[in-house]
This record gives C-alpha cells, structure tokens and sequence, in this order.
C-alpha cells in the first residue's frame, strides 16, 4: 500500500510527542496503512524536534516509511494527505481561551496558505491548537481552494471525556455508552448532551437514574475537564488529546461504526440544529467514505437549545475578536 503523508504541526511539543508515535503504530489510518511523518515546530525548538525524529527512527516502527522534520511551513505542507493543526500557543494555568486567540489566530493564517499551495488534493485537516475552532476557522477561510468539509476541528476529546464520566458513574465499560453529543465550541461553554446517549443499549438517563448530576456536575465537569487536568498536571492534557486526535482522524477516513453510533466534530457548520452558519461548530457526524454528514432530526428540548445557542453565540464573537486580531497584525 502506498504510504499517507501526515502533518503534525507544533511536533516538538507535549502533544507532538504523544501523537507522532500513535500515528506511526497505525491509530490513526490503521494497521495497515504505511505513513510518512512530516513534523514542523518553530526554529527554536529545532533541536528538541530533531530529538523526536532521532527516538521515532530509534523506535523502529514497521509503519514508519519515513520522518521528516522542518522548520519551514511550506516545505513542512507539500504532498500532505492528512494534516494535524497543534502547533501554537497553549492555554496556562489561570488564562483564560481568549488570551491565547491573538498569538494562534495569526499563525493559523499564515499556515493556511502553506498548505494551500502544497497539500495533496483532498488533504483533511484537523484542528487541535486552541482556540481550535476559531482557528480551524480562520484556516478555512486563507485557503479557499481546500473544501470547506476538509477542515474541522477537535471536540472528540470532550466527547471521549463524556464517555469517560459516564463509564465511571454507571460502572459499564465506556465502549457500551454511545451518542453523547458535544455541541458547539470546544470551550467552557460547550453543551456536552446526554439525551441521546444510551448505556449498554439503554437510555442513558434511565441506566444513571440521577438528572441532577446529569443537568449539573456532569456537564461541569466535562466543560472544565481540560482546565482540571492543567491544574494537576501544570501542563494542558497531551496524550488524552492525541489519542482524542487519532481517533477523529480514523473514524473520519475509514468510517464510524456501521450500528450508526456517531461522534462529534468540529465541523463548517449549515446551520442544523439552528447553529450560527459561518463558524465551525462542534456537532453529532456518521462518516462513511471519508466524508462526514451531521446526524439529522435528532429532539432539541428547550433546555438544550437554550445552551446549544449559547455556546454558538460564544463562536460568533470568538469569530469577531479573531478578525480583529487580524486586522490589528
Ligand atoms: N482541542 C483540544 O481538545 C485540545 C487542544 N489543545 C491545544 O493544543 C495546542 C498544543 O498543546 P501542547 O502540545 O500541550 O503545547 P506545547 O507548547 O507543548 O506545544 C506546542 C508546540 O507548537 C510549537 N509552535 C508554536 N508556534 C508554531 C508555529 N508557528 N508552527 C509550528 N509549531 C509551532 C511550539 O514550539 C511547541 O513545540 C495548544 O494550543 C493547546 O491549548 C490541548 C489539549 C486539547
Ligand atoms: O483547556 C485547555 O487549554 C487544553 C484543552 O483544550 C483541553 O484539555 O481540552
């Protein structure tokens, strides 16, 4: 099989060096696809890039074809089949997502166009670098030649960390507890919804039996899930998130599960569910073929509708500050 050439920018940092390795055991486009890694960060992290290629070549994956590090984003860009958008700013303890917007919005801009002029036809781009759907955004919006269905962004994280508060509470393994739905932004304000969701086959409502929980803790705690782990860790979630990462990236090339289960991404959003049109808003997909379609004609309740506008007001303003950033540059 002809090897996949894989981006993952932002490689020498936490993220970088939890993902490269999974991509090349084949989490990400399977356990028979050969990969080509191309790994870009910035001039002074060359050297500790240059460490991460020397342990990938060390680690002597059957996968690996190849691994090349850059410094420069358009050779970093050229003949990309899958691109992995971390490289950026991340959030540190006490700051808030809106003050690392200004720093990362610009370099997503740039990095736009790299890969404009040199991915592969039909490249996928996802996303992670926060604040991820605005950039994911402002991505899509410098390189009009890539479709926009190709660039989303990551919210499986939250939606693998859904599972995860599910699983514990009801003691039923998080591979039998499906159809959690994240809405919208991947922020403090987006809508982690159960009322779809099933355990084991079973309301998952019915199996927690506690809408107190599920209307409060468990919402908060998964919004604030990833500024809980940098309060313990002093670092942002790494390998939570590249895990999060591959599977966005597996389910989306090789398909969703064929019992019509879904997950969510951070995709260009048409306006279902009364989402704002013109952000990329995280929702409920299937992918078949390599493309992505949002579930449709899913029940909204008043509740839920009210905290799926919130989180989608949320995007239009981060949509607003970002091109003011811009303008400002
Ligand atoms: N969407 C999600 O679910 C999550 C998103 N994140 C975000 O992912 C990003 C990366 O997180 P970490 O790996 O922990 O950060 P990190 O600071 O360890 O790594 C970021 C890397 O990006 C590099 N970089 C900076 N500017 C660059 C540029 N212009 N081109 C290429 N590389 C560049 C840095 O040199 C550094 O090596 C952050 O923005 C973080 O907030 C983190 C966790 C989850
Ligand atoms: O909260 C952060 O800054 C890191 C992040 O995106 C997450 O862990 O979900």
């Amino acid at each position: 099989m002809a090897p996949k050439t894989v981006l993952v920018t932002g490689a020498a940092g936490q993220i970088g060096y939890a993902i490269c390795p999974m991509i090349a055991r084949g989490a990400m486009l399977g356990p028979d696809q050969p990969v080509v890694l191309h790994m870009l960060d910035i001039e002074p992290a060359k050297q500790a890039l240059e460490g991460v290629r020397m342990e990938l070549i060390d680690a002597a994956y059957p996968l690996l074809a190849d691994v090349k590090a850059f410094t420069d984003a358009e050779q970093a860009c050229k003949g990309v089949d899958v691109a992995v958008m971390v490289g950026g700013f991340p959030r540190k303890a006490g700051m808030e997502r809106k003050d690392v917007m200004s720093k990362n919005v610009a370099i997503y801009k740039a990095q736009a166009s790299a890969l404009e002029k040199g991915a592969n036809p039909g490249c996928k781009v996802l996303v992670v670098a926060n604040p991820a759907n605005t950039n994911a955004l402002i991505l899509k919006e410098n390189a009009p030649s890539i479709p926009a269905e190709n660039v989303t962004c990551l919210t499986r994280l939250d939606h693998n960390r859904a599972l995860g508060q599910l699983s514990e509470r009801s003691g039923v393994h998080n591979t039998k507890v499906k159809n959690v739905i994240i809405w919208g932004n991947h922020s403090s304000t987006q809508y982690p919804d159960v009322n779809h969701a099933t355990i084991d086959g079973k309301p998952a409502r019915e199996v927690i039996g506690d809408d107190a929980y599920l209307d409060g803790d468990f919402i908060t705690t998964v919004q604030q899930r990833g500024a809980a782990i940098i309060k313990a860790r002093g670092l942002s979630s790494a390998l939570s998130a590249a895990s999060s990462a591959c599977d966005h990236i597996r389910d989306w090339v090789l398909g969703t599960p064929a019992d019509g289960s879904w997950v969510s991404m951070g995709v260009y959003s048409d306006g279902s569910y009364d989402a704002p049109k013109g952000v990329i808003y995280s929702f409920p997909v299937t992918c078949k073929d390599g493309k992505w379609s949002i579930v449709q004609g899913l029940s909204i309740d008043a509740n839920s509708a009210a905290k799926m506008k919130a989180t989608g007001e949320e995007l239009v303003e981060e949509k607003a500050l970002a091109l003011e950033c811009l303008a400002d540059a």
